[in-house]
């Protein structure tokens, strides 16, 4: 297990380059599955998630050529369907979640797929439901083996179908859009998620010769085709690590330049670090984030405390409330931060909560933060890093704070932020990987 010592206080100044989504990434390259043409991905980040789903693409047989240090070329033209026997498949299928993605290519291209229950942050419960509910209105036939191994199976072609989706599940629907663009006919998704990351993944399949449309909305009318071709993709700005680097700028005063942030792409991720009384502004694509010795959080019209909580897209992405909620620790006045989707992902607040922090947590699902204002600064402590994004918001705390921490288990920081150690040092910041 590695750590980081990080020793804070400092402010940071400079410029950064955000990596290349990792959510995107994740379904970007399970699509390659769809056709037996040579795909070229680029913006690719090189994180652990991402570099092992690429090792399990390679040992089913797809040719993987590195092009650049974040460009790959893909091609699934001699599939290994029997390495989905084997134990390592189901040890390396396991290890994460976005490997969920390859039922959908597999069911559509090769009629089965098989996949022990993926892996990922063990936030609350995660369902697969959706998933197999739409391959299963496709044509696919599961059969489970105890609660944790799926078998999916179609004889012939996938069948396009109506469905209305029990949740807008991200890659439930990534799956489902897999697997009803090779199917026979036309598929109705309703109550689809339309997150940037299915955006970018149906405008790829678009370029390889799906029809697809509503791409943006919750409405998907697809007409099945019979093959596609290859194609060539670059990823977006990973919008979650923009979201951190603009708390992590708020939390140490620090005064930074996040680039060519695609800022149109963002959704609400601006407009909600705003009212936390953080000033950015937007200098073409670039986020430029002052030195700032206070933020104020604001209030609703009639006065009463604002609530920031989670929504499917277009509303506020779960993934950013653990960093929202560090930095209104060292803001002015109180916020109730309300995480809906997963019921496990606050506990990490006791943490904050030694460091000096004042929160309260209600429930599982809700934290109250009491701002500090600034005036009583977090202190350094040991802590562990128990999923990636509340690693992220606690390195974020660590390098505001006073003195030295520690942050065990950063391999999970690790599986979504690219050399962060490296490139924050870059702006100034005192970390060690230890
Ligand atoms: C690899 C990847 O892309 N992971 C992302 C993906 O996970 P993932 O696709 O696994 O998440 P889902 O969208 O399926 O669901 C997330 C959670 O929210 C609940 N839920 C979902 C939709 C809904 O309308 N109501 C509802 O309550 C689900 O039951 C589940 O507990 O989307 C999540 C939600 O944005 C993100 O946190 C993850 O980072
Ligand atoms: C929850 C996340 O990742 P995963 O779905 O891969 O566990 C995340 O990216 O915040």
């Amino acid at each position: 297990m590695a750590s980081f010592e990080v020793i804070g206080g400092k402010s940071l100044k400079g410029e950064i380059v955000p990596q290349g989504a990792k959510n995107e990434a994740l379904q970007i390259l399970c699509a390659v599955l769809l056709t037996d043409e040579p795909v070229t991905i680029s913006n690719i980040p090189d994180i652990r998630d991402v570099n092992k789903l690429i090792e399990l693409l390679r040992d089913m047989g797809v040719k993987v050529g590195k092009l650049a240090n974040d460009t790959y070329r893909f091609q699934a033209d001699d599939v290994h369907l029997d390495y989905l026997d084997t134990p390592e498949f189901v040890a390396q299928a396991g290890a994460l979640r976005g490997s969920v993605m390859i039922l959908g290519p597999m069911l559509a291209r090769f009629g089965k797929c098989q996949l022990p229950k993926p892996g990922g942050d063990k936030i609350g419960r995660r369902p697969m439901d959706t998933h197999f509910l739409g391959l299963e209105k496709l044509g696919g036939k599961l059969t489970l083996e105890g609660t944790d191994f799926y078998r999916i199976n179609t004889e012939g072609r996938l069948r396009g179908a109506y469905m209305l989706l029990d949740e807008a599940s991200v890659t439930g629907t990534a799956n489902i859009v897999m697997g009803a663009v090779l199917a026979e006919g036309t598929t109705t998704i309703y109550n689809a998620a339309c997150e940037p990351y299915l955006q970018q993944l149906c405008k790829m399949l678009v370029r390889m010769g799906a029809n697809i449309n509503g791409i943006g909305s919750n409405l998907l009318t697809i007409e099945g085709v019979e093959r596609l071709g290859g194609t060539d993709h670059r990823m977006l700005p990973d919008m979650i690590e923009i979201g951190s680097f603009i708390g992590l700028a708020a939390m140490t005063g620090s005064e930074i330049t996040i680039k060519d942030c695609q800022i149109p792409e963002l959704g609400l991720i601006p407009d909600t670090f705003r009212k936390l009384g953080i000033q950015l502004e937007f200098r073409g694509d670039d986020i430029y984030v002052p030195a700032q010795d206070h933020y104020e959080i604001a209030t609703y019209l009639d006065g009463s405390i604002l609530t920031i909580s989670d929504h499917t897209w277009p509303g506020l992405t779960p993934d950013l409330l653990s960093v929202l909620l560090v930095v209104a620790t060292q803001a002015k006045g109180t916020v109730l931060i309300h995480q809906k989707m997963f019921e496990s992902r606050l506990f990490f607040v006791d943490k904050l909560i030694d460091m000096g922090a004042q929160i309260i947590l209600c429930d599982p699902h809700r934290a109250t933060v009491i701002g500090l204002d600034k005036r009583t600064r977090l202190h350094g402590i040991t802590m562990t890093s128990p999923d990636i994004r509340a690693g992220v918001a606690l390195l974020i705390a660590a390098l505001s704070a006073e003195g030295r921490s520690v942050i065990e288990n950063v391999e999970q920081i690790d599986r979504g932020y690219q050399n962060i150690d490296k490139r924050l040092t870059a702006l100034g910041a005192q970390i060690r990987r230890l």
